[in-house]
């Protein structure tokens, strides 16, 4: 068994305070030496400025290897490739390229009449350009705009011949969703390594809020296990053992590579990569 790289997603933050929740996770996890961090561009391009301003700060101060998420929702081509370019004047060398959520207020994703249409517009114009890595989004799970059951496979090998050499997927929770997905891909002849994206619960309520737009399921057996752990006050506790048996699952099917949903918040992240026995250098003995 490999020992699985490890890669780490924050969000841009809209207050002073989640700034300093940002730098805190990224000041924790870092040590663990990811192969790369990414940071999220929120629904609408609403994040522009602060996406830039994480991804470039994270990078000078800690040395990390940062992926920009980008969207093609709310611009134009040319506003879309004017953020590119600035991104490689930055040094940014990866780009997680997404069609992108319907922003707040729209039921779904509609192109700019100018914009990209699709992630595989989005990704055949950054591998034209050339200058990145290009990584892209995949779904385990019918995504809630998938034609049919296969829909998800065959948009994400389209992807993948635009130019994108790695998918991060949509969290799940089952080892087994995964390794379905994995199996199909292969099938179909998709090239990319898959990344799992992970997600340790970190709130019960929000993750199926969060879950239900996505279209992640959640096992039935989760509800009365946290609803006792609740009570219990071992939320925390109960999602890490799950996290780390899923991880656990997903490495001995040969997984090597884990990336996490940290939300901005290190301790669960961090807890389980210690569970893994990959936490070389982390100390959450400083966490607020
Ligand atoms: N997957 C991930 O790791 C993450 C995803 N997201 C969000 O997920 C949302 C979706 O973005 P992407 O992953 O780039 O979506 P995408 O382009 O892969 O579309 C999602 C699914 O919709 C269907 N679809 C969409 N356009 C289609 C077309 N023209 N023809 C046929 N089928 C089509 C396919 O089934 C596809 O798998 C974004 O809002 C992104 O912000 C955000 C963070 C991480
Ligand atoms: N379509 C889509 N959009 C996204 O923004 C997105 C994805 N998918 N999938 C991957 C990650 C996962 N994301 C997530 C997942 C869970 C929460 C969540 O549970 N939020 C809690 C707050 C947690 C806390 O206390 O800090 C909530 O209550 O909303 C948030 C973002 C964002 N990302």
């Amino acid at each position: 068994m490999t020992t699985p790289r490890l890669s780490f997603e924050f969000f841009p933050p809209q207050t002073l305070e989640a700034s300093f929740r940002l730098w805190e996770t990224v000041k924790v996890l870092a040590p663990m030496q990811p192969e790369f961090v990414s940071v999220t561009y929120g629904a609408g391009g609403t994040t522009r400025k602060l996406t830039h301003e994480a991804v470039t700060t994270i990078g000078k101060n800690y040395g990390l290897n940062v992926a920009a998420h980008l969207t093609c929702v709310n611009a134009t081509r040319a506003e879309t490739m004017e953020i590119v370019d600035a991104y490689a004047e930055a040094g940014v060398n990866q780009l997680v390229a997404l069609r992108g959520d319907a922003p707040k207020g729209q039921e779904r994703f509609t192109p700019h009449p100018e914009g990209f249409a699709s992630s595989v517009e989005l990704i055949e114009a950054l591998a034209a350009d050339g200058r990145f890595t290009i990584r892209c989004g995949a779904y385990p799970e019918p995504h809630p705009d998938a034609a049919d059951d296969m829909a998800d496979v065959r948009w994400l090998k389209r992807k993948c011949e635009a130019g994108a050499t790695s998918a991060l997927t949509q969290f799940f929770f089952e080892a087994e969703t995964f390794f379905r997905f994995r199996d199909r891909c292969e099938k179909e002849g998709v090239k990319a390594t898959i990344i799992p994206g992970i997600l340790p619960i970190q709130s019960w309520k929000g993750v199926q809020r969060f879950a239900a737009n996505c279209g992640a399921n959640i096992p039935e057996h989760l509800g009365p296990a946290f609803e006792k752990a609740i009570a219990e006050d071992r939320e925390q506790e109960l999602s890490i053992e799950l996290c780390t048996k899923l991880c656990e699952e997903l490495i001995a099917g040969g997984v090597e590579d884990l990336h996490f949903y940290t939300v901005n918040r290190p301790v669960l992240t961090g807890r389980v990569c210690q569970n893994l026995g990959l936490a070389q250098g982390l100390d959450l003995g400083a966490v607020a």
